[in-house]
């Protein structure tokens, strides 16, 4: 997977020609109409000071008329339709870096801060609705206008084209100077200070509960109010430098102006244009220029979406490492294994089909995080687990059990065998081999949203009966009832719900996405030691119905009733299985 440069990215900002057009044009008649309407009125004004038959100026009336609406009407038209091609092509983008991102979750993304990425996601995909809108469409559309206008005046007089065009280039030149002297720096700073205030403020909402037990909170607000402060100086630095580069454009209008007027005055003076004609000379370069004005515009809005694509563009890493598991496309399945043998039965049929899982001599590392190597989790695993059976995986902390569940479910690639019913995990999707193998974590993730939703994720045309059966199987359907039903909340992370409580729904759903194979990670960590027997003996009951798999990992020997075998693992590595054996010893 490569990665998108800066450059492609703003490429893929920058609609379809046939999307984006409809807005130029319009963008062509509207300035054109501005021009138009300038020099339509100047020609009236002075031709009216004539007093020639009203004859003569009604056809000017009526332009005058004509360019005043069709001014404002094209400008509307224009940005429905620059707004409708770069939405279109926000949505694109936005989705082609989620797509990008998916490879990586969730171990890829340990290191990453959710609110920078959150930021890149949104902000930064928003900001690059300025190529299209505010550089592209802009820059052709006022450089068809220029080119006509200029023409335009040079044909009446070519001595005020000339000095008009002069006074042009000079002030979009000056005004160019000013914004890149005065604010280059605010417009690259603007979209990285905008990701660390919103990484900051995520942090902070996210770790509220730790800030306030260690009196931190304030000073974690504090350093929000810096980040704000910083991102309100860079904003103001830069609307400084437009407002400058305003300035010096409605200075040269004023120029561009008196020097069209000087260099036409000998035309005027030689009888060879009329003294409307000359109106029109003195007048429309102030609509000229007004044109040009949105060129410093087009070039500060570039060179800040260019800061923006440069995140999007690294919102994701380069290549996938290859620690984790990458993703296989449906062709590239191995022959013979059908989708029938590799999935498990239809939802909602109760039916469950685990297959065989044999592990030998499996190894596996985390991904780096800030290039620093973590070095192998696990050096040598072998493993069976038979379908139906209940293997325990004991270890003391640190010893891997936690690396084998994400080798299990192909957050991480791993090293050596790993066969699911006979065929290389390797060579079946990651998503594939999660539909078999469902993974119940240590700390499972909960939604701050109601119970029903945390359920429903897992299968959602699950109704409300089932819903509470599978409640009632991991014996949460009294607390439930008690907090008002599936539709209690349970707060942000958990927040409103015990630990134990928080495993039973993870196990609930995991249930209701019906895994033929339950990985179960230390499930009774977040329990008391009185309670754990019983609540493990309950969650070991609820996963092995239906003839599931179940491999139950913890630090602490278990009730031998509740399993059949023990595989021990010290140091990230299991006991060898001897050839065409069980890698481990009978509980009974
Ligand atoms: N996301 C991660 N990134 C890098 N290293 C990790 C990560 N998670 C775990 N490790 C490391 O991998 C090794 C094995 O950790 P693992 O979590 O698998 O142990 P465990 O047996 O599950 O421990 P515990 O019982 O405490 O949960 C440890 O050295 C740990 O520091």
């Amino acid at each position: 997977m490569s990665e998108p440069t800066t450059r492609a990215v703003l490429r893929q900002a920058v609609p379809p020609v046939r999307r984006l057009l409809p807005a130029i044009l319009l963008g062509v008649l509207s300035a054109a109409s501005s021009v138009a309407l300038l020099a339509c009125s100047a020609w009236l004004i002075v031709r009216a000071a004539e007093q020639p038959p009203i004859l003569y100026l009604s056809v000017a009336v009526v332009g005058v008329r004509a360019f005043a609406l069709g001014r404002a009407s094209f400008r509307y038209l224009e940005r429905i339709a620059g707004h409708d091609a770069s939405f279109r092509q926000l949505a694109a983008i936005r989705s082609g870096v989620y797509e990008r991102l998916l490879p990586f979750a969730p171990d890829g993304l340990a290191a990453t801060r959710r609110g920078d990425l959150l930021a890149r996601f949104v902000g930064d995909v928003d900001d690059l609705q300025m190529v299209a809108l505010r550089v592209v469409q802009p820059l052709v559309s006022a450089g068809v206008v220029l080119v006509l206008a200029i023409a335009g005046v040079w044909l009446i007089a070519p001595a005020s084209g000339a000095a008009l065009a002069g006074c042009l280039v000079v002030g979009v030149a000056a005004a160019l100077a000013l914004q890149r002297v005065a604010a280059r720096r605010a417009e690259r700073e603007l979209a990285p200070l905008r990701g660390r205030l919103q990484a900051a403020i995520v942090d902070h909402l996210q770790a509220i509960d730790v800030l306030v037990a260690f009196d931190a909170a304030d000073s974690s607000a504090r350093r929000i109010d810096e980040f704000g402060e910083r991102l309100a100086r860079t904003a103001r630095r830069r609307s400084l430098a437009a407002g400058g580069a305003a300035a010096v454009m409605a200075a040269i209008a004023g120029i561009a102006a008196a020097a069209s007027a000087a260099a036409g005055a000998p035309v005027l003076a030689d009888g060879r244009i009329t003294g409307p004609a000359f109106a029109v000379l003195a007048l429309v370069p102030l609509a000229i220029a007004e044109v040009a004005a949105a060129v410093p515009v087009a070039v500060a809005a570039a060179r800040q979406a260019g800061a923006s694509a440069r995140r999007v563009a690294e919102a994701v890493p380069a290549v996938v490492p290859p620690e984790l598991s990458a993703m296989i496309a449906a062709s590239e399945a191995p022959a013979g294994a059908t989708p029938d043998e590799m999935d498990p039965a239809a939802p909602g049929t109760g039916g469950v089909r685990p297959p065989t899982i044999r592990l030998r001599g499996v190894g596996a590392a985390w991904p780096a995080v800030n290039g620093i190597a973590a070095g192998a989790a696990l050096s040598h695993v072998d493993l069976d687990l038979a379908p139906g059976e209940r293997v325990l995986l004991r270890g003391a902390s640190g010893a891997g059990k936690t690396t084998l569940a994400h080798v299990l479910v192909r957050f991480l690639a791993g090293t050596g065998s790993y066969r699911i019913d006979g065929v290389e995990a390797a060579e079946l999707d990651p998503a594939r081999v999660r539909r078999r193998i469902g993974l119940v974590e240590q700390r499972p993730w909960i939604f701050d949203e109601d119970l029903r939703q945390n359920l429903l994720f897992a299968r959602d045309t699950a109704s409300d009966d089932e819903l509470l059966a599978v409640l009632g199987q991991v014996g949460l359907a009294d607390w439930a009832r008690e907090r008002g039903g599936l539709d209690a909340p349970v707060g942000e992370r958990g927040a409103l719900v015990s630990g134990g409580q928080a495993q039973r729904i993870a196990l609930a759903r995991a249930l209701l996405a019906e895994f033929p194979v339950l990985v179960l990670d230390e499930p009774t960590a977040n329990v008391d030691a009185a309670q754990a027997a019983a609540v493990l003996d309950e969650l070991m009951r609820a996963a092995a119905r239906d003839g599931r798999s179940v491999l139950l990992i913890s630090h602490v020997d278990v009730d031998p009733s509740i399993i059949d075998r023990v595989v021990e693992i010290d140091a990230g590595r299991t006991a060898p299985a001897a050839p065409g054996s069980r890698a481990a010893r009978p509980v009974r």
